[in-house]
């Protein structure tokens, strides 16, 4: 086995040179200091107030300006060289200058993203630093960013920059270089989940993440909903649908996945003419670029497709009776004749009664035309292809937890009991708690996707809205509750036991030892924290933080401010707290700069320190044993290829 591996890890190394200096590039990467990890959450569609996080680099960029220019620099002139880094190609559209005035901006522009772009790349390897160079620019940016300070460094800029005009290339040049400040200041994302929903374009998110290359998502309620759709779970191609209408993002379904709407709309048209849906109002935070629908009709397809929802999440609870003891089917609740809901010892009424497609006698089932629309609706899902390469990449980047660098990221929760004890529930027959929960309900999610069995498919509903969700949290999605009854009480979603132990460091601590970590720190979302009513991010004396601070604009007047991004790197760890994403009218210029708080400070962490230190450590020792194979002669040099 061993000679095996040898031999296949000798088609990489091909020799003891080639395994020499492998072995020295990885020592140099294990002594210098750790990349900057990044950790986001609950980006619900935002992709505009997202873009710009990862273009700022959430303030980093601007604080490495502020280091490195404060002498040279005044504030304004900082603060403009950040809104060129962030938005170059808009910001020389609007330069005012012409001819040499021009040529003269340029070249001091560049010398100072040259500085930078050199600033921000110190803590990497050269290797690193190449790769992420553009292609078109490559070897002109390694010449600038290994050119020594001295004095003919200026005259050497001044030639490159010439070359440049002569050609007509400075700005796209630019343009480059600024994107690769971004992209340098930025080495690890961890997205803490739920980047679907409630915003306009989650599609455009993954397409950036898709182009970063360390990248994890921990999934979210509202991922994994999608994720089941894209298996072509009905009741959950339904929620998605819904939801998406209830914020009027038309757009997101017919342009960004090529959902066909139609049989959905001319079926909600026909059923509720003159129905006002008054329930089913959208929310408009976002117009639609391309499919401008009218919102009585957006409203009546909303309605129609929660019904349906209604009726197969029923069907479902009737399927799998064990697993769905709590929940109430409350279609099967309605009185048709005295038009209530019977519920415990009470009634309600309901406070909207035109149920044309429900039938008195089999209120679950579904109509012909519902069924033939949800056809219609499921097979768009399965064969978009730009979805199922989306949804392929969060299964191939995404998991239920993850560790990493002694921080343990989900979601929701671990769920908990009463008492503050991981909470025991019955999945698919085994009784399992804390992390051999989450471990079991990532391999059912998998096989949702790979495996295609009905059984782990329906099980994505589970995870989108069960109490017993690690990914919910609630004990119960009020789906029904909120259109149809006018009651507060019953309206209600409370919180796991788990929002409240967290609090507590000897829960968060019983937490991080079960997952194996020591000393080190809790990273979920899934709950907007409400600065506004005193709520804070950072719980437990430091040990857990709660980055859903409302980048979602649904819910900014709520939490009082717009997200918060977690920073990781080699000294701190921070916590920069978002404005909402606006443009401001002047200059074109975003004033965005975020609320930046200090959390611990560590003396320089290094590489071998981090995970990837122990990565890095096992490879050296391998190719060691390479290395004394080639010696010895028992594999052979240069014997492939
Ligand atoms: O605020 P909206 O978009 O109407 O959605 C409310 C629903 O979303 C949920 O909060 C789930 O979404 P989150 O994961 O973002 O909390 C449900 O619990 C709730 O019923
Ligand atoms: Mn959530």
């Amino acid at each position: 086995m061993e000679q095996r591996y040898l031999e296949l890890l000798a088609h990489r190394f091909v020799n003891k040179q080639e395994v020499i200096s492998e072995i020295i590039n990885l020592k140099t990467i294990l002594s210098l200091p750790k990349g900057t990890e990044f950790f986001f959450s609950d980006l619900h569609g935002e992709h505009s107030a997202f873009l710009h996080l990862l273009k700022s680099a959430s303030g980093v960029i601007k604080d490495k300006i502020d280091l490195l220019f404060q002498c040279q620099l005044s504030s304004l002139e900082r603060e403009k060289l950040a809104h060129f880094i962030y938005y170059p190609q808009k910001q020389l559209e609007l330069l005012p200058l012409q001819g040499t005035l021009r040529k003269r901006w340029y070249e001091k522009t560049i010398i100072y993203l040259i500085q930078l772009a050199k600033f921000c790349s110190t803590k990497y390897t050269r290797s690193k630093v190449y790769k992420k160079l553009p292609k078109e620019f490559a070897y002109i940016m390694q010449e600038m960013l290994s050119c020594y300070e001295s004095e003919y460094m200026l005259d050497y800029y001044h030639q490159i920059i010439v070359s440049l005009l002569e050609i007509n290339c400075i700005e796209i040049f630019m343009i480059s270089l600024c994107e690769f400040i971004q992209r340098i200041c930025i080495d690890y994302i961890h997205i803490i989940g739920d980047i679907f929903d409630r915003g306009p374009r989650p599609d455009l998110i993954i397409d950036e993440l898709m182009t970063y290359d360390q990248v994890d998502i921990q999934w979210g309620n509202h991922d994994i909903s999608w994720m089941g759709a894209a298996c072509g779970q009905p009741a959950l191609v339904a929620n998605v649908v819904r939801i998406a209408l209830s914020y009027n993002h038309l757009d997101l379904l017919e342009i960004g996945y090529g959902i066909n709407l139609r049989a959905l709309s001319d079926f909600a048209r026909e059923v509720y003419q003159t129905d006002s849906c008054l329930s089913f109002q959208p929310h408009v935070l976002d117009k639609n670029k391309y499919d401008k629908a009218d919102l009585d009709l957006v409203a009546k397809m909303y309605k129609a497709i929660t019904i349906i929802q209604l009726k197969l999440e029923g069907q479902l609870i009737h399927r799998y009776p064990n697993d769905y003891q709590d929940k109430v089917i409350w279609l099967e609740k309605i009185d048709f004749q005295s038009k209530n809901v019977k519920f415990m010892t009470k009634t309600y009424p309901l406070k909207d009664d035109f149920l044309p497609t429900v039938s008195h006698v089999t209120p679950l089932i579904l109509t012909k035309k519902e069924n033939q629309l949800m056809e219609t609706l499921i097979y768009s899902f399965q064969k978009s292809q730009r979805l199922q390469n989306h949804i392929h990449f969060l299964y191939t980047h995404g998991h239920m937890y993850k560790t990493m660098n002694q921080n343990l990221m989900f979601h929701g929760c671990i769920p908990l009991d009463h008492n503050g004890n991981f909470k025991e529930i019955l999945i698919q027959g085994k009784i399992l708690k804390g992390k051999a929960l989450l471990d079991e309900l990532q391999c059912i999610a998998k096989r949702a996707y790979y495996e295609h069995k009905q059984e782990d498919i329906d099980m994505m509903w589970f995870l989108w809205c069960s109490s017993s969700s690690p990914l919910f949290g609630k004990s119960q999605l009020t789906l029904f509750e909120k259109h149809f009854l006018d009651d507060k009480h019953l309206q209600q979603e409370n919180m796991d036991p788990y929002y409240k132990w967290i609090e507590k460091e000897s829960t968060c601590q019983m937490i991080l030892n079960h997952f194996g970590i020591t000393k080190g720190h809790i990273i979920n979302g899934h709950v907007p924290v409400r600065i506004k009513d005193g709520q804070k991010p950072i719980k437990a004396n430091g040990l857990l933080y709660v980055i859903d601070g409302g980048i979602s604009k649904a819910y900014q007047e709520k939490t009082g401010n717009a997200g918060y991004t977690l920073i990781f790197d080699s000294q701190h760890l921070k916590l920069a707290q978002h404005l909402p994403y606006q443009k401001s009218a002047k200059e074109g210029l975003l004033c965005l700069t975020p609320k930046v708080e200090i959390i611990q400070t560590y003396l320089r962490i290094k590489n071998k320190d981090c995970d990837i230190g122990n990565v890095l450590k096992s490879q050296i020792n391998d190719l060691k044993e390479l290395l004394v194979a080639y010696q010895k002669g028992i594999v052979k040099e240069n014997s492939f290829y």
